[in-house]
């Protein structure tokens, strides 16, 4: 039987954390094994409790690392015995390649304290307790950035595109998303979106007041839908508060390519891009984040939370739609087509540079605040507009009650804050914008996120809510060799230290893009928006999303 010392004897290995429990388990495969296990306000350690002291290796988990611990009681009816397991993922080299990226561990003991078995399930209660307790305090942090956290336990609506990349954010979801919200307990429902737009009718009519935050697993087209449908809600103001996640299931997966960067971390990709931001969906950080307002010839708005494209990437993005099959390269294959067949995009450009740094530093988010709070930068001024059951759903009743309700399916206007920085599209821009001289392009790029796509550092310098639009533009005249080597650069971020005299970067508050040929491509968040003149200004801080 395992004897648990009441006296913890140990101290952190730097002399400060104190051990908060200790216990002497056994592993769960073989009863012969036994561990010490201590917890203090910051780690697990775990040594195999052995005769010779060459076996008595000892190894330590940060309770940061930690998602969650569950409890559960043997399948044998005969055993006594209860289980606790602590869920890690840890950053770990990888096998047979350098670097790092989370993987998972799982620490499991038995409690074999006493001959009841109740009284060694509630023993190991306590220790599931206290190492969730103590990693919920253990979160992540970053230098100059402040988190609110979301409401415990989490009510996730989850949004899935079965088609996004390579159609394979189902078995995305259940290989890997699935256990981890299940090992962090948090509740779940799985909404499969049935075409498009599903997912912006739904959350356009969905009773907020049920979910404590919306998720998507797929790329950034269905993140696109959710935001719009929120910002077309009567209650705009405090919808747009619900926090929001992104589980990467796309081919492009820019937004979590980009907090997978501002968490820090070494450049990730695919299953593992996954994995990173599922841990971060599981430990519930909140940030702010800006949103850009885009407003088309035909007096549309939407709001986007990534890029505004126009020229080559707008076109490499569309026309690489149809190499969809091989995944992220799907983009690499059709800037390859498009430098075949380079083009000059004649248009006029304009923007409103940014002056000063924010004079707003980046703000904590908690508690959350009333709703006219998240409105009060300089960008942003309130208009008195109105402000975990794993279930799978193929449809939603709310859904369906919103199609009945609206009928002709037509998307109604998106409300939200004035945008004071822009004249009408038919007037000339204001006298404080910058008119670009040239108006021979081969391309224009707006970003307000670093990443372009998992593998492209578009935006090096962007964060999630600096009130910043990060303008691009490429100069006619540049060579095909030149644009290849800038798109080469741009994987490690280095394209702007390549001093390419076509390429021009600006910090941006607002912009207008008057395209002179008829026909043409443009895309917001990599979707494809009304062709013609454009313009958009950013709001600092509107959104908020799960990063970490
Ligand atoms: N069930 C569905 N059937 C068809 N289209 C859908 C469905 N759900 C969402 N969509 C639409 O599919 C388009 C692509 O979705 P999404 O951007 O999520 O995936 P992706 O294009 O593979 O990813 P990325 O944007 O990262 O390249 C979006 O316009 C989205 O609105």
């Amino acid at each position: 039987m395992d004897q648990r010392k009441t006296e913890p004897d140990s101290y952190h290995r730097n002399g400060i954390a104190q051990v908060v429990l200790y216990g002497e388990f056994t592993a769960t495969a073989n009863r012969k094994v036994r561990y010490a296990v201590s917890l203090t306000e910051i780690d697990l350690t775990v040594q195999k409790i052995t005769s010779t002291p060459a076996g008595r290796s000892k190894v330590v988990f940060n309770l940061r690392d930690c998602v969650g611990c569950r409890t559960f009681k043997g399948e044998d009816n005969t055993d006594v015995g209860a289980y606790f397991s602590a869920y890690f993922y840890p950053f770990k080299r990888r096998w047979m390649s350098s670097g790092v990226a989370r993987q998972r561990v799982e620490q499991c003991f038995r409690v074999a304290l006493a001959q009841d078995s109740h009284a060694n399930l509630e023993e190991a209660q306590r220790w599931a307790r206290a190492i969730n307790e103590g990693s919920i305090r253990q979160l992540p942090q970053r230098d100059g950035v402040l988190y609110s956290e979301v409401r415990r336990p989490c009510r996730v609506m989850l949004l899935l595109n079965p088609h996004s990349g390579k159609g394979q954010a189902l078995s995305l979801f259940t290989g890997h998303v699935q256990r981890m919200l299940t090992e962090a307990g948090v509740p779940h429902t799985l909404v499969i979106t049935e075409r498009q737009n599903h997912a912006r009718e739904l959350v356009r009519e969905v009773d907020l007041s049920q979910w404590d935050a919306m998720v998507i697993i797929s790329g950034d087209g269905l993140l696109f839908e959710v935001v719009n449908g929120l910002m077309e809600r009567e209650d705009w103001e405090a919808a747009i508060q619900t926090p929001l996640g992104i589980l990467p299931g796309g081919s492009g997966n820019a937004l979590a390519a980009s907090i997978h960067h501002y968490s820090g971390s070494q450049p990730v990709s695919c299953e593992e891009l996954l994995v990173s931001c599922g841990f971060m969906l599981c430990k519930g950080l909140v940030s702010r984040m800006d949103l850009v307002s885009v407003h088309t010839a035909s007096n549309q708005r939407l709001f986007s939370f990534l890029s505004l494209a126009w020229g080559f990437v707008a076109d490499v993005d569309i026309e690489s739609e149809k190499y969809r099959h091989v995944g992220a390269a799907r983009f690499t294959v059709g800037t390859l087509v498009r430098l075949a067949s380079l083009r000059v995009y004649q248009g006029r450009l304009a923007y409103l540079p940014v002056e000063e740094p924010p004079s707003r530093p980046p703000a904590q988010v908690s508690p959350p605040p009333p709703a006219s709070a998240f409105c009060s930068s300089l960008l942003c001024r309130p208009s008195g507009a109105s402000p975990g059951q794993n279930t799978f759903h193929n449809s939603c009743n709310s859904n369906n009650a919103a199609k009945a309700k609206r009928g002709d399916g037509t998307a109604p206007a998106p409300r939200g804050p004035p945008d004071s920085l822009l004249a009408p599209l038919e007037q000339p821009v204001p006298g404080d914008w910058t008119v670009v001289e040239e108006e021979d392009f081969v391309l224009m790029l707006a970003m307000y996120q670093s990443h372009l796509a998992e593998d492209l550092l578009a935006a090096p310098g962007a964060a999630l809510e600096d009130g910043v639009i990060h303008l691009f533009y490429v100069k006619a005249g540049i060579s095909r060799t030149a644009l290849l080597r800038l798109f080469l650069a741009m994987e490690k971020g280095a394209h702007l230290a390549s001093s390419c005299p076509y390429l021009v970067h600006v910090k941006v508050r607002a912009l207008r893009l008057e395209p002179f040929s008829p026909k043409g491509v443009i895309t917001v968040d990599g979707e494809s928006v009304e062709y013609g003149p454009i313009q958009a200004q950013v709001h600092g801080g509107l959104a908020r999303l799960i990063s970490g």
